[in-house]
């Protein structure tokens, strides 16, 4: 790869991420995970969760707020189902960790439900997912973000966190299809990018803190509330979420972590649920090619964007040019 001048190389940015981790607490092991995380969302557009996210982290580690030396305590609860207690680190590491019980409990059973508690998630849901996709899983997860910021309908306060769902699927000859989305109508760090540009976002995002619909992201920030997707079916599935991510878990659900939490907390000690099949064992062995000939079709019926494929395309893109440097990136040079 040729690096042009106002890019930055995927490794030189998670070593430059990785010596901020490690200078605020981390351990090398969490730093690295963490660090491959942040610059992945970065060079394939998730800049919501990107290097934005870093300072985050920096002041969650600097005050002591999350562990970021912390090794979990891994429990095999059942042949399919583990239970992570992350011991106030961060979840990803927590899950890193794991991965030969998971790699155990899909090879003995074919499922391996992972139950984090006490792990700060901070990113998104899809680098986990896809990697599990691309060892041939189909895989889910979700989490209860820990920061109150949803209103559904009806409610006087927020009450979910933004909630994101992900799903990854193995396809026959062709990169996993990998879906990613909060269960609110814009993820809080889009919202808090919309707002340091002094953008509007758009009627139905959010109401201000009478309850009106707003355009204005710091309306929604400072004391209203973002709207769940599709009404009171993308607040049912936060309701889902919350139970699933934070009740069976054993985490804590949004609504008692942000009371907790200290002033100013970027990161939130929450909950992640996890579910990851082979789809092997299903009894359709060709479970690969039937879902490349669904995608096929769907692409065929002029659904010709699949999710997934502009990651791809910025991947592809970052390989051969580097990863664009924004203000952000610089900063982690000062
Ligand atoms: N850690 C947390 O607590 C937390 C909370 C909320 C969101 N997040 C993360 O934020 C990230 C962004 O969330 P978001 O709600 O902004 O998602 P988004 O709107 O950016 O994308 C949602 C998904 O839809 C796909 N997609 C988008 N447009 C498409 C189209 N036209 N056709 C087909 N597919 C399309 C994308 O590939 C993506 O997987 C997610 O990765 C999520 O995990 C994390
Ligand atoms: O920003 C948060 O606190 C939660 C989540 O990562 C989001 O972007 O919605």
């Amino acid at each position: 790869m040729t690096n042009e001048p106002d890019r930055i190389s995927f490794d030189d940015l998670v070593s430059a991420i990785e010596a901020k981790l490690t200078a605020a607490g981390a351990s090398s092991a969490v730093a690295k995970v963490l660090a491959t995380n942040c610059a992945t969302c970065e060079r394939d557009g998730t800049l919501s969760h990107g290097v934005f996210r870093v300072a985050g982290y920096l002041d969650s580690l600097t005050r002591g707020w999350a562990d970021g030396a912390a090794e979990a305590n891994i429990d095999i609860v059942g042949p399919s189902y583990i239970r992570i207690d992350g011991r106030n680190g961060f979840a990803q590491p927590a899950l890193a960790e794991a991965q030969p019980q998971i790699d155990q409990a899909l090879s003995d059973t074919g499922v391996a439900v992972i139950a984090l508690r006490n792990t700060h998630h901070f990113s998104a849901l899809w680098p986990d997912l896809e990697s599990f996709a691309r060892d041939g899983r189909v895989a889910m997860g979700m989490i209860a973000s820990g920061k109150l910021a949803v209103v559904p309908e009806g409610a006087t306060r927020p009450v979910f966190s933004t909630n994101p769902f992900g799903f990854a699927t193995p396809v026959a000859d062709a990169d996993p299809i990998v879906f990613d989305f909060s269960t609110s109508s814009m993820s809080h760090g889009d919202l808090q990018l919309l707002r340091a540009e002094g953008k509007e976002v758009p009627v139905g995002t959010g109401v201000d803190a009478t309850g009106a619909d707003t355009t204005d992201p710091n309306a929604i920030l400072d004391g209203g509330g973002i709207r769940p997707i599709g009404g009171h079916k993308g607040a049912l599935l936060s309701f889902m979420i919350e139970t699933l991510a934070a009740g069976l878990t054993g985490g804590a659900f949004t609504f008692e972590i942000d009371a907790e939490a200290p002033e100013g907390a970027h990161t939130f000690r929450t909950g992640q649920l996890f579910i990851v099949i082979d789809p092997e064992r299903g009894g359709n062995d060709a479970y690969l090619a039937r879902v490349r000939g669904f995608v096929d079709m769907l692409r065929d019926a002029g659904m010709d964007r699949q999710p997934g494929d502009r990651r791809y395309a910025n991947r592809a893109e970052a390989a051969e040019r580097g990863i664009p440097i924004t203000d952000t990136i610089r900063s982690l040079f000062d």
